[in-house]
């Protein structure tokens, strides 16, 4: 069966423990992200555990943001690591963006637009004003004018950031909860198959999965309800 199109986030405290989820996990989905946890403990390293034998897709999110030169060294110094994706912010601007997409011709790299964990309250309080929607429009079009292939954001703006980018974008939505799941830190949130329903590309799903008394099984079981979503939204076209 093929993998479904979902990213699970390997936020572990140590390999060991990374690795073993990724183990179970990647015979049901098509990548796994390697964040800030791990690879500030670990270090490059970090990407041959978890793609272990399987050679799954490793999303690398870094979520760089810094002034150009910076964010291209850096770019340039996981460029050996292949990473599928690698993340930027794009409230780094467009020259930084750039700057990413050109040191990693092999790599998408995927702008995060406005983090799921933030409310309209919390945009407010950091002096952006107004509905998140209208944010997220504005950086998923700045950072695509400036080279990203992908971008993130979080499943409730999916169907405005398809709307403004078009069929080509690789969108990718954290802030992805199974019905019943609880919301945890993130803020804007919404269930798999309303994600895939509006747009998104590939899901990022961490705790709900990792968090779980069987991770490999929880994978298999939300996978297999996304297919079922997808084929029904299939025959209702
Ligand atoms: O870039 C990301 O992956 C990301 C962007 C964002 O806006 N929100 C967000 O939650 N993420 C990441 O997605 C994952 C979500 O994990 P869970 O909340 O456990 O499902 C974490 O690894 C976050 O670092």
């Amino acid at each position: 069966m093929t993998p479904a199109p979902i990213a699970v986030a390997l936020d572990a405290p140590d390999l060991e423990t990374a690795a073993h989820w990724a183990s179970l996990v990647t015979p049901h989905v098509s990548t796994v992200k390697v964040g800030l946890e791990l690879y500030l403990r670990y270090g490059p390293e970090v990407i041959a555990s978890v793609r272990g034998a399987s050679g799954v897709q490793v999303f690398l999110d870094l979520k760089l943001h810094d002034i150009p030169n910076t964010v291209a060294g850096a770019a340039k110094a996981v460029a050996r690591l292949k990473p599928a994706i690698l993340t930027v912010h794009a409230a780094g601007g467009p020259t930084m963006i750039r700057a990413a997409v050109d040191a990693l011709p092999g790599t998408q790299v995927a702008a995060v637009t406005v983090l799921t964990s933030l409310s309209e309250a919390d945009l407010e309080r950091i002096g952006v004003a107004g509905p998140p929607d209208d944010a997220v429009r504005r950086l998923a079009a700045l950072a695509v004018g400036a080279g990203a292939q992908a971008l993130v954001c979080s499943p409730r703006e999916v169907a405005t950031v398809r709307a403004e980018v078009g069929p080509d974008i690789t969108l990718i939505t954290p802030g992805v909860r199974p019905a019943g799941s609880e919301s945890q830190d993130q803020a804007r949130v919404a269930t798999p198959e309303r994600a895939f329903a509006d747009g998104a590309d590939l899901l990022v799903i961490g705790r709900p999965i990792t968090g779980s008394a069987d991770p490999g099984a929880t994978a298999a079981r939300i996978a297999a309800e996304l297919r079922r979503a997808l084929a029904s939204a299939d025959r209702g076209a």
